[in-house]
């Protein structure tokens, strides 16, 4: 079964422990969210299983959807269900975005600011926004989830509200948007991201993303499931574009080291505002700020670069030359004490990690053209289960058998479908909770 239902999260049951205190009993809870590992053993993770917002996709509008490819959409959630069991079989519990985002919906308030702010960020005149808002106030919580993430097209907004006179709409083809799709939204690494008890709730680069976020900031404010919940980034106006930052280019390498990627997506400048604030709010003191190609095949630096063992990293070998890497050090209040460029990778990760030594594995094992296509098809995307064991696409055959030669245990889903959006199963998973 893939789709729990309106319930999930609630009961996710945060276990309280009775334990002895110095004499005194006291209730412990056990954590719901806590992140200060990419390999320690996966315990809970946020999906989106993709659904009609993929049927949207066009030869003309993928491109702008940031896709390379229109996908069998039904061949898609086959795949991903595949991809939530293999997680569930290993001990993984998964908890879907779009059941915690109905579940806050529910709130009338939260519902009126929700619609408010998608109508907003789409140029619509106000009385065509306010015949759409009344109507759509009346959906299901659940119902109003889903339109929110397939977006509205024009002959559906006439259907729903009948006709009214605005030149909005007049000029618009029946097949464009009114609010666009979310079909990235399967790729849930990079709207958001936990650092231990905190989140980045990311500014997305492209328009195609942007309300990805926004969707996920309501779930944060307002579930009750994320009490206590340390917003880090992404939740005053400051933090808007130009200072992007996207989950795909963020690496939790351990409680006090983070690496975070310069990107097509990433700016250095957000990288520094989140240097400051993770010190101080959840005293991590050194970032490895790591600048990589800003192209479409390398957009994050998750598409280059994973984490696969205590001391070992996946590495595609065409960026390595390219690859430029600082150190910052802050205070626990947040002052930079030291920013240092490096010009080794090997020697700032194992320092940083406090290591005797690190294993870099090359995607494609030497072979560069095997290297480019498995590349592509984020065969260096890897998702770890627990040290030393990966989720990988099938598809990466020349990568998957060199990460087992170097000991590291594959476990393959199929990706022909969900590979069409640029994406593996990293891009497509986001931590919860992982053990140290
Ligand atoms: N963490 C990642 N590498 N995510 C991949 C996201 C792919 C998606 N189509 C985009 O362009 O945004």
């Amino acid at each position: 079964m893939w789709y729990n239902g309106d319930i999930e999260l609630n009961c996710i049951a945060l276990t309280v422990h009775l334990i002895e205190n110095g004499g005194e009993t006291v209730e412990e809870r056990e954590r719901a969210f806590y992140v200060a590992s990419e390999v320690g053993k996966l315990k809970r993770v946020m999906l989106h299983r993709p659904g009609r917002e993929l049927e949207r996709l066009t030869i003309d509008n993928k491109d702008e959807l940031l896709f390379d490819d229109i996908l069998w959409v039904e061949e898609a959630q086959k795949e991903h269900d595949a991809f939530a069991d293999l997680l569930r079989d290993n001990g993984v519990e998964v908890v879907y975005f779009r059941n915690s985002f109905a579940q806050v919906l529910r709130d009338e308030t939260i519902r009126s600011q929700v619609l408010d702010d998608t109508l907003a960020m789409e140029a619509l005149d106000v009385p065509l926004g306010q015949a759409l808002k009344r109507e759509l106030m009346d959906f299901t919580p659940s119902d109003l989830a889903d339109v929110l993430i397939s977006g509205l097209t024009k002959a559906e907004a006439v259907a729903l509200i009948g006709p009214c006179r605005s030149l909005v709409l007049d000029v618009l083809d029946p097949m464009a948007f009114l609010f666009r799709p979310l079909p990235n939204l399967y790729f849930q690494r990079d709207p958001h991201v936990f650092i231990k008890d905190g989140v980045i709730i990311s500014v997305m680069n492209f328009q195609a993303r942007r309300r990805e976020p926004l969707y996920a900031r309501y779930i944060y404010e307002n579930h009750p499931y994320f009490k206590d919940l340390k917003i880090l980034f992404g939740d005053n106006k400051n933090d808007a574009i130009p200072y992007n930052v996207e989950g795909g280019d963020v690496l939790v390498l351990s409680d006090d080291v983070v690496a975070i990627g310069i990107s097509q997506r990433t700016t250095a400048g957000a990288v520094q505002i989140l240097g400051r604030r993770l010190a101080q709010r959840v005293g991590v003191h050194t970032l490895l700020a790591v600048d990589i190609p800003k192209t479409r095949s390398y957009m994050h630096l998750d598409t280059v670069f994973t984490m696969v063992d205590r001391d070992a990293f996946t590495i595609f070998p065409g960026v390595s030359e390219a690859i430029r890497i600082w150190k910052l050090v802050y205070d626990d209040e947040g002052e930079l004490l030291s920013l240092t460029e490096s010009h080794d990778i090997g020697a700032s990760f194992r320092e940083a990690l406090h290591l005797d030594a690190v294993r870099f594995i090359e995607t494609g094992g030497g072979d560069p053209v095997a290297a480019a296509r498995d590349q592509w098809n984020d065969g260096t995307n890897t998702l770890s289960i627990a040290p030393g064991n990966v989720v990988t696409y099938r598809r990466n055959v020349v990568s998957n058998r060199v990460l087992r030669e170097n000991g590291i245990k594959v476990l393959e889903v199929r990706g022909a479908e969900l590979g069409r959006g640029r994406g593996g199963p990293r891009c497509m998973s986001m931590p919860l909770l992982r053990d140290h």
